[in-house]
């Protein structure tokens, strides 16, 4: 290789060499520029946290400057506010604190424990709200907080709608010994140590069945239930958990599901001490309010812990509220918001009482069930069970809707209030009927049943005219009528169907009848008894007893529900079972009945009611059996009528009217009164007389009045001045001139004989009985009619002639102390009438008119 040729590739290889590291250089050159920005970029990045950091603290600074000078301002607010938050018991101070019960249903709200300076009370949201764990480091004043948040709890809430568990390892209970008064009321148990566990487990149980049968999926939480409905079903349930050993795992778990789901159930704990505290963890921190003894919202709070005594003594007082019993719904629950708005086309509905769950019951009048049996021992709520359901029936439907028949069969006037009184002169417009003290009159009772049985058919027959067959398709057809429907409530029903006599068999007959028909027709009978096991009447039909669907037994009522039907044996005092169906076991309601009884209650509703009655309304008729009826001037004939007619008494009939005896011309148109009772007698004859003597104008017809009792001076006396002027005036001796010149006085003139002890006659001499005998015989038709008195059948007898003398010329009598066997010869049935004498009440027989003889009561005159 030439020497050129070497020496060109050197040259060639040092430009190579010197490019390369030009090259390097400049590289080098960029990578220190680029560090050099990097490390710039880095240092200003650096700068600004700090900046931003400054900038906060300067607003902080501000904050506090701004907070501290305003705090004087916001305190009064604060202190404002939460007396609007914390009333009543929920944040009075101590020395005049006492129980301020909230209504059932409101939702309570936070309570004090103590205050923060200055003065500001300090609020914990506790029940229906959160759990609280309290924490600090004295002992005394965690006590303290304790105390008051309880204290104050327990008297924001109706006494026993909280129990309390408290478990207290340490001190057994000592934690809590000022509410051991609520102990003996159930409202406060221990759980000893070791028993955790179960506590626990039984609270988890507690809210699982609230979520599945309270708030079944459709609210979320008591709150909700109670915001929604205005009704708490549910107590709350406060476990107060002081400090354990170490929980185990099962019970760290069912502690998480208690304080993740326990509010919403109303179950609340209060906890307290490390090993408990140890395990709650963040996860529940918005169910869980931590108040610290020391601090509040980080300033120092002053404990306010409620005086010993006052603790116990607020303690016994809600234990011995519980333990008396809860109060009775009140009557007002019972009545709707505005008066008279229902139609009872289609039945009958009302409330009758509060069940447990604090829902009211209804009870149901219609087609199903149709009647009602109500049944319990004396004492025990009939008559206020009636009372409640009839306000509640009566404030919804108007008396266009709903009529009331009522009938008390005991001694008393326990529907005498629904009636026009002295004292009240209101009366429920519903009331067409009022009977009281029927409690002999059997015969009134039968009486009210024959009328419901006509009232009956003529709903039976217009319904059949408009060819329908229920009472809600009668008045589509015919909305102008006036088809109320009724109700006839009969208390202690079993007077009516007691003995075996014909009257019972009546009764029983017709309720049957009634019982069966009247349920399409809209009469419903509602039958009370103090015991209705024994009536035989009833359990031997037992078609009668099946209408009776709907049962409401009181507490020891026997036999009202079905037989395998206890319920009524173990409810308390003022509930009642309410079954509508027959009394099987499922059907059973427990309610509890709002006292109704007293006055106060009642009277403003009947009140209202009377004052809104329709101007056309008449008040009920009342009859009362321990009345005596007045002579009723008004329902006397006028003169002129086609025949005299006298009125001997008052009929026991709903309408009450006046027994008429009609004397015409005729044979045997006179009249007996029979028995030894002398004012009873006395009281027929006058009336009778008196009636007649006001259809007479002056001298038209001739009264006589022979008064052959001495005894009976005084009441003959009375009316003989009572009647016409010319009226004579007989004694024992001048009675004979009397028969002696009427036995065949021609004239034609009316002449009414009215004769006190006619058989006294007879003992004077043998002549004036048989004029007697004849006037009796052969007066009437000559218009000489005699209105006397035996003082026996037997001695009646003996002045038409002796034994087997005919009694024809006696064509009406009024028998009073004389038995129906007595009778038998002067009545059509053998054996005579079924009559068991009673004071003031007579069995009156008319044969021109009466199948069967009736009882009457003899009107006072005084
Ligand atoms: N639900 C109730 N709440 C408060 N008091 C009640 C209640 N039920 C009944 N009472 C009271 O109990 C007493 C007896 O009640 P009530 O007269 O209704 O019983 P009863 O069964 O009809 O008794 P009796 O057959 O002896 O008349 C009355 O003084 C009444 O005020």
């Amino acid at each position: 290789m030439s020497d050129s040729l070497v020496e060109a590739i050197r040259r060639d290889l040092a430009r190579a060499q010197a490019g390369a590291l030009a090259g390097l250089a400049t590289a080098r050159g960029r990578v220190e520029a680029a560090l050099a920005r990097h490390t710039r970029i880095e240092e200003a990045a650096a700068a600004v946290p700090r900046r931003a950091e400054e900038v906060r603290q300067q607003h902080l600074r501000k904050l506090e400057v701004a907070h501290r000078a305003s705090v004087a301002g916001t305190a009064a607010e604060a202190v404002r506010a939460a007396e609007l938050l914390a009333p009543g018991a929920a944040g009075d101070p101590w020395p005049e604190w006492r129980p301020t019960p909230l209504r059932r249903a409101a939702v309570p709200g936070p309570v004090r424990v103590g205050t923060v300076a200055p003065d500001v009370p300090a609020l914990v949201p506790f029940l229906d709200r959160a759990h609280v764990r309290i924490t600090g480091s004295g002992r005394a004043e965690c006590d303290g907080v304790l105390a008051a948040l309880l204290l104050r709890t327990l008297g924001c809430v109706p006494p026993g709608s909280v129990r309390l568990t408290g478990y207290d390892p340490e001190q057994l209970g000592g934690g809590l010994a000022g509410f051991a008064p609520l102990s003996p009321a159930g409202l406060l148990t221990f759980v000893g140590p070791g028993g955790l566990g179960r506590l626990l487990d039984d609270l988890v149980d507690h809210i699982r069945r609230v979520n599945e049968t309270v708030l079944a999926g459709e609210f979320p939480s008591l709150r909700a239930y109670a915001e929604a409905t205005g009704r708490r079903p549910e107590h709350w349930r406060v476990a107060v958990l002081l400090g354990a050993d170490e929980p185990s795992r099962h019970e760290q778990a069912q502690l998480a599901r208690v304080l993740r789901t326990g509010v919403a159930c109303g179950v609340h704990l209060i906890l307290r001490g490390p090993p408990i505290e140890s395990i709650v963890d963040s996860e529940f921190l918005d169910t869980l309010e931590t108040v610290s003894a020391d601090r509040f919202h980080d300033m120092p709070l002053t404990v306010e812990a409620p005086p010993a005594e006052l603790v116990t003594a607020t303690c016994r007082k809600i234990a011995a509220h519980v333990a008396a019993g809860p109060e009775p719904a009140a009557f007002g629950d019972l009545l709707p918001d505005e008066l008279w708005t229902h139609s009872a086309a289609t039945g009958l509905t009302a409330p009758i009482g509060e069940a447990a769950d604090g829902e009211m019951v209804d009870v149901t009048l219609a087609d199903y069930p149709p009647h009602a049996l109500i049944g319990g021992p004396s004492g025990t709520g009939k008559t206020n069970l009636v009372y409640a359901w009839m306000g509640g029936l009566a404030a919804r439907y108007s008396p266009a809707e709903l009529e009331f028949y009522l009938l008390d069969f005991k001694e008393g006037v326990s529907f005498a209030r629904f009636a026009p009184g002295t004292r009240d002169p209101s009366w429920l417009p519903h009331v067409r009927l009022v009977g009281i003290n029927v409690n002999t009159d059997r015969e009134f009772g039968v009486a009210l049943l024959h009328f419901l049985s006509r009232q009956l058919r003529a709903r039976a027959e217009a319904a059949k005219r408009h060819e329908v067959t229920t009472l809600a398709e009668l008045r589509a057809e015919d909305p102008t009528g006036h088809w109320p429907r009724i109700v006839a409530v009969v208390d202690e029903f079993q007077v009516l169907l007691s003995g075996r006599d014909a009257l019972a068999a009546e009764a029983a007959t017709l309720l049957e009848d009634l019982a069966r028909r009247g349920r399409s027709q809209g009469i419903h009978l509602v039958l009370a008894s103090q015991d209705v096991s024994g009536i035989e009447a009833l359990w031997g039909r037992s078609a009668l007893v099946g209408q009776f669907a709907l049962r409401m037994a009181l507490p020891k009522a026997r036999r009202i529900l079905a037989e395998n039907n206890a319920a009524a044996e173990s409810i308390p005092r003022y509930h009642a079972v309410i079954n509508a169906d027959s009394g099987a076991l499922p059907g059973n309601r427990i309610v509890r009945v709002p006292a109704a009884s007293d006055r106060e209650s009642w009277s403003s509703l009947q009140l209202r009611l009377w004052e809104r009655r329709p101007p056309s309304l008449e008040p009920p008729r009342l009859f009362d059996g321990d009345a005596v009826p007045d002579f009723p001037l008004d329902r006397i004939p006028g003169p002129g009528g086609r025949e005299p007619v006298a009125l001997l008494g008052e009929t026991i009939d709903v309408a009450g009217e006046p027994a008429r005896l009609r004397l015409p011309r005729a044979p045997g148109r006179n009249l007996a009164v029979l028995g030894t009772r002398l004012e009873e007698a006395c009281a027929v004859l006058a009336s009778s007389s008196r009636s007649l003597a006001a259809q007479f104008p002056a001298g038209t017809a001739r009264f006589s009045v022979a008064c052959l009792d001495p005894d009976a001076v005084g009441p003959a006396g009375d009316l003989h001045a009572a009647l016409p002027e010319n009226t004579e005036w007989y004694d024992l001796d001048t009675v004979a001139e009397l028969f002696a010149e009427t036995v065949d006085d021609a004239s034609g003139t009316p002449h009414f004989l009215i004769v006190y002890a006619a058989d006294a006659a007879r003992t004077r001499a043998a002549g004036p009985n048989d004029h007697l005998r004849r006037i009796l015989h052969s007066g009437p038709e000559r218009r000489t009619h005699v209105l006397g008195w035996w003082r026996g059948v037997g001695r009646l007898r003996d002045d038409l002639g002796g034994m087997g003398a005919r009694l024809d010329p006696i064509g009406a009598w009024v028998a009073l102390d004389v038995h129906g066997g007595d009778l038998s010869a002067l009545y059509p049935k053998p054996g005579g009438p079924s009559w068991y004498p009673r004071p003031w009440r007579g069995l009156y027989f008319d044969r021109t008119v009466h199948r069967t003889a009736e009882a009457i009561i003899p009107y006072g005159l005084s």
